[in-house]
Parts: structure tokens; C-alpha cells; sequence
């Protein structure tokens, strides 16, 4: 038996949810550049759960169960103002609330398709409403009540602002939401997929794979992105210090990926949203910066950007806290993770691969006695 570091190359499962083929990344077979420029975020979670696109009244009928199931249990906010609220990421807090909000759900054992794809919507519903909530009671602000008149996106960025956004915005932001759901066997999808593969319950799923998500090579690089834009703090300091990363062998956050070569399809969309939001918010500097690094990075490394590196500055453009950018991506890939997780129940069989022993072989054990 001979190990794969990081299972490189290993085909781990079958899946019909998404793809990546040649450096193209399709949603059940739609390519992700025609959703980005056409879908609304509600219609990509009906494609993914259901493996079509909805019909308008499918459609209307999705929207009105999210906006039905915004609302997030009273014992949930209680038990945020619980939390060591000013030092806790509100990742951290993101993966309790999920699974605190398992203990509200009678039907979080129950197995049916049924009843599965309900907690589906409950989830998908109310993780905007967590992510939202306890970014206002850490500031000591009152949490804001969902809209159920807005769309996904628009709701989201009014629960947590209290205002109503410009159009501008809700268009980046539900193309943000589009352009982060799904993206085949990626770690998070992986570790959600192992979890419930021993049929344990959605809220286990979703919570590991919060959990997964959370690590700076995985979505946690979206937060470390605009660190490291911080860090530099203008076009001038841009070369200096990358410079000196490179020259230390230090990776650059939002660059590089497993699985595509010459590079991520999704990054030439947040890097058009990085320019226009960020003149529109009168700080062009962050985009500008940006593309210098990534001219940088791509002519000395070859590498090029991920999903990661312009939703940076896309996300900060929209004035949100740079530590809610990970939990960010979690509203939008709850939707890929719910659509695997239904996708392994229906054709389940336990993960459980092996590993290359190189412990020492074989010895005699020695009673404590003699062991000094
Ligand atoms: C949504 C997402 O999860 S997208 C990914 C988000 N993560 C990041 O942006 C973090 C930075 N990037 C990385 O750490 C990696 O590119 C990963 C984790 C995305 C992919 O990792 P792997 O496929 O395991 O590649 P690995 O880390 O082995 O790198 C291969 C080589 O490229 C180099 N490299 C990879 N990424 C980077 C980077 N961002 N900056 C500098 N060098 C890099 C490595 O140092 C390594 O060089 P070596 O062969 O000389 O040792
Ligand atoms: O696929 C991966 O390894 C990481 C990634 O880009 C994602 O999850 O969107």
C-alpha cells in the first residue's frame, strides 16, 4: 500500500452536482461563467439540490420556504451572548451555531429523503441569519429581523447593515454567492461527505465541514487575503513585500489550487467586481494592489489566483468585516455541501480508505516496571 500525499489525483467518489474538467468548472453541466452573468443564487440552490434548473413557479416556491425559514431560534442568540463574544471568531461561532441549532431540530435524526431535504432549507435559510446575527451582538448592536421581500443576497447584506442595498451591490454580492456554491470533491465537500457517509445526521455534515472550511488553505485564505493587503497598505509596498515572501518561501494567500493549472475560472469574475467596487467605493488602491501581486506572483511562480484573492477586495468594498469573508463562502457553499450530503444518502456507502503504515514494525512491549 503506498500512500497519495493529500489523496492528489485520487478519484474518491462518483458525483452529478459539479465538475471540473480541463480547467472548467460546470454546476451540473451549466458553466459556471453563463451562472455568474445570469443566475440568481436561489435558482443555483435549486440546480444543485435537484440537478435542473427550477421552473419560475419551482422557483417561487424555493424562495418562499428560505424566506419561511430565515428565522433563527431565541435560544440561539442567547447562547451567542454566552460566547467569549469579543475574542471569537465568528467562523468558531458559526460552527457551534450549526450545531446548537441541530438540538433545536425534531427531525435532525430522521433519515428520510423528505425530511432531509427540509433541514436543507432550514439550513440554507438560516445561516445568513447566524453569520448576520452574531456579527451585530458582537458590536453590541440589535440583531435586524430578515426581509422576507428581499432576495437571498439583498437579505443578507440588509441583516446586516440594517440598510437596504444599492442594486450595485446585491447584483456583486449574488454573484459572489453564484460563483462560491460548489466546487466538486474540494475539502470541506470531502469532509461533509465522510461525516454523513457513516449516516450520521445533516446538522454533522455541515458542521464538519464548517469546520474544514475554516483553514487558511481552504476558504480561511479569503481573511488572510485582505491581512496581507493590510499589511502592504499601498501600490508602492506591493513589490518589497511580496518580494520578500517569495524570497522566504512563504506561500501567498489566494494563489494556487489543487486541481486547475492555468487557473480558476471563477477569479477573472471577482477581479472585474474588485475594479468596479472598489473605484465605485472610492478606494481603487485595494484592486490596484492586487492586480500588481497577482503580475507578480503569475510571472515569478506560474501560479494564478484562486476564488479567494478578488473576493478579498470585493467583500471589503461591500464594507464587511474581513473576519466575516470566510463565513461568507459558508452561505454560499452550504448550498454545494447540502446538494453532496443529499447526493451521498442516496447512494451511500461508508468512506474508509487506508493508510500507508511507516510507524516501527514490530515489538515486544515492556512492563512499566522495567522502563525506568
Ligand atoms: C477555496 C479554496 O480553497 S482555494 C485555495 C485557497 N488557499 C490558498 O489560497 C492558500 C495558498 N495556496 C496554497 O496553499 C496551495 O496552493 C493550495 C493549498 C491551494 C494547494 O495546495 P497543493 O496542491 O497541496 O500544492 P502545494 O502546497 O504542495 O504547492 C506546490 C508548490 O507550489 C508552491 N505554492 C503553492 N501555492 C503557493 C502560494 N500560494 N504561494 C507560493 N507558493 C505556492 C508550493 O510552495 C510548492 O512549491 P515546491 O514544490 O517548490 O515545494
Ligand atoms: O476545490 C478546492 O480544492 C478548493 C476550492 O477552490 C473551493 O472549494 O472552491
Amino acid at each position: 500500500m503506498t500512500a497519495t500525499r493529500g489523496l492528489e489525483g485520487v478519484v474518491a467518489t462518483t458525483s452529478s452536482v459539479s465538475s471540473i474538467i480541463d480547467d472548467t468548472l460546470t454546476y451540473v453541466g451549466y458553466n459556471i461563467d453563463d451562472l455568474a452573468e445570469n443566475a440568481s443564487f436561489e435558482e443555483v440552490i435549486y440546480l444543485l439540490w435537484h440537478r435542473r434548473l427550477p421552473t419560475k413557479p419551482e422557483l417561487e416556491e424555493l424562495k418562499q420556504q428560505l424566506a419561511d425559514n430565515y428565522e433563527i431560534p431565541q435560544e440561539l442568540i442567547n447562547h451567542f451572548n454566552m460566547y467569549p463574544i469579543d475574542k471569537v471568531h465568528p467562523m468558531a461561532a458559526l460552527r457551534t451555531a450549526v450545531s446548537f441549532l441541530g438540538l433545536y431540530d425534531e427531525e435532525a435524526d430522521v433519515m428520510e429523503t423528505e425530511a432531509n431535504y427540509r433541514k436543507a432549507i432550514r439550513l440554507q435559510a438560516k445561516l445568513p441569519t447566524i453569520v448576520t446575527t452574531f456579527a451585530r451582538i458582537r458590536k453590541g448592536l440589535q440583531p435586524v429581523a430578515p426581509r422576507k421581500d428581499l432576495n437571498f443576497a439583498a437579505n443578507f447584506l440588509y441583516m446586516l447593515s440594517g440598510q437596504e442595498p444599492a442594486e450595485i451591490e446585491v447584483e456583486a454580492f449574488n454573484k459572489a454567492l453564484v460563483l462560491h456554491a460548489d466546487h466538486e470533491l474540494n475539502a470541506s465537500t470531502f469532509t461533509a461527505r465522510v461525516c454523513v457517509a457513516t449516516l450520521s445526521d445533516v446538522y454533522s455534515g455541515v458542521t464538519s465541514a464548517i469546520g474544514a472550511l475554516k483553514g487558511p488553505l481552504h476558504g480561511g485564505a479569503n481573511e488572510q487575503v485582505m491581512k496581507m493587503l493590510t499589511e502592504i497598505g499601498s501600490v508602492e509596498n506591493v513589490e518589497p513585500y511580496i518580494q520578500n515572501k517569495l524570497d522566504n518561501k512563504e506561500k501567498i494567500m489566494g494563489f494556487g489550487h489543487r486541481v486547475y493549472r492555468k487557473g480558476d475560472p471563477r477569479a477573472k469574475h471577482l477581479r472585474e467586481m474588485s475594479k468596479k467596487l472598489t473605484e465605485l467605493s472610492g478606494e481603487p488602491k485595494w484592486y490596484e494592489m492586487s492586480s500588481k501581486i497577482e503580475n507578480i506572483v503569475t510571472t515569478q511562480k506560474n501560479l494564478p489566483p484562486n476564488v479567494d484573492f478578488y473576493s478579498a477586495s470585493v467583500y471589503h468594498s461591500l464594507k464587511i468585516d474581513h473576519d466575516l469573508f470566510t463565513p461568507i463562502f459558508a452561505v454560499s457553499r452550504v448550498s454545494g455541501w447540502l446538494a453532496h450530503i443529499l447526493e451521498q444518502y442516496e447512494n451511500n456507502r461508508l468512506i474508509r480508505p487506508r493508510a500507508e503504515y511507516i510507524g516501527p514494525s514490530l515489538q515486544s512491549y515492556v512492563p512499566i516496571e522495567q522502563r525506568g
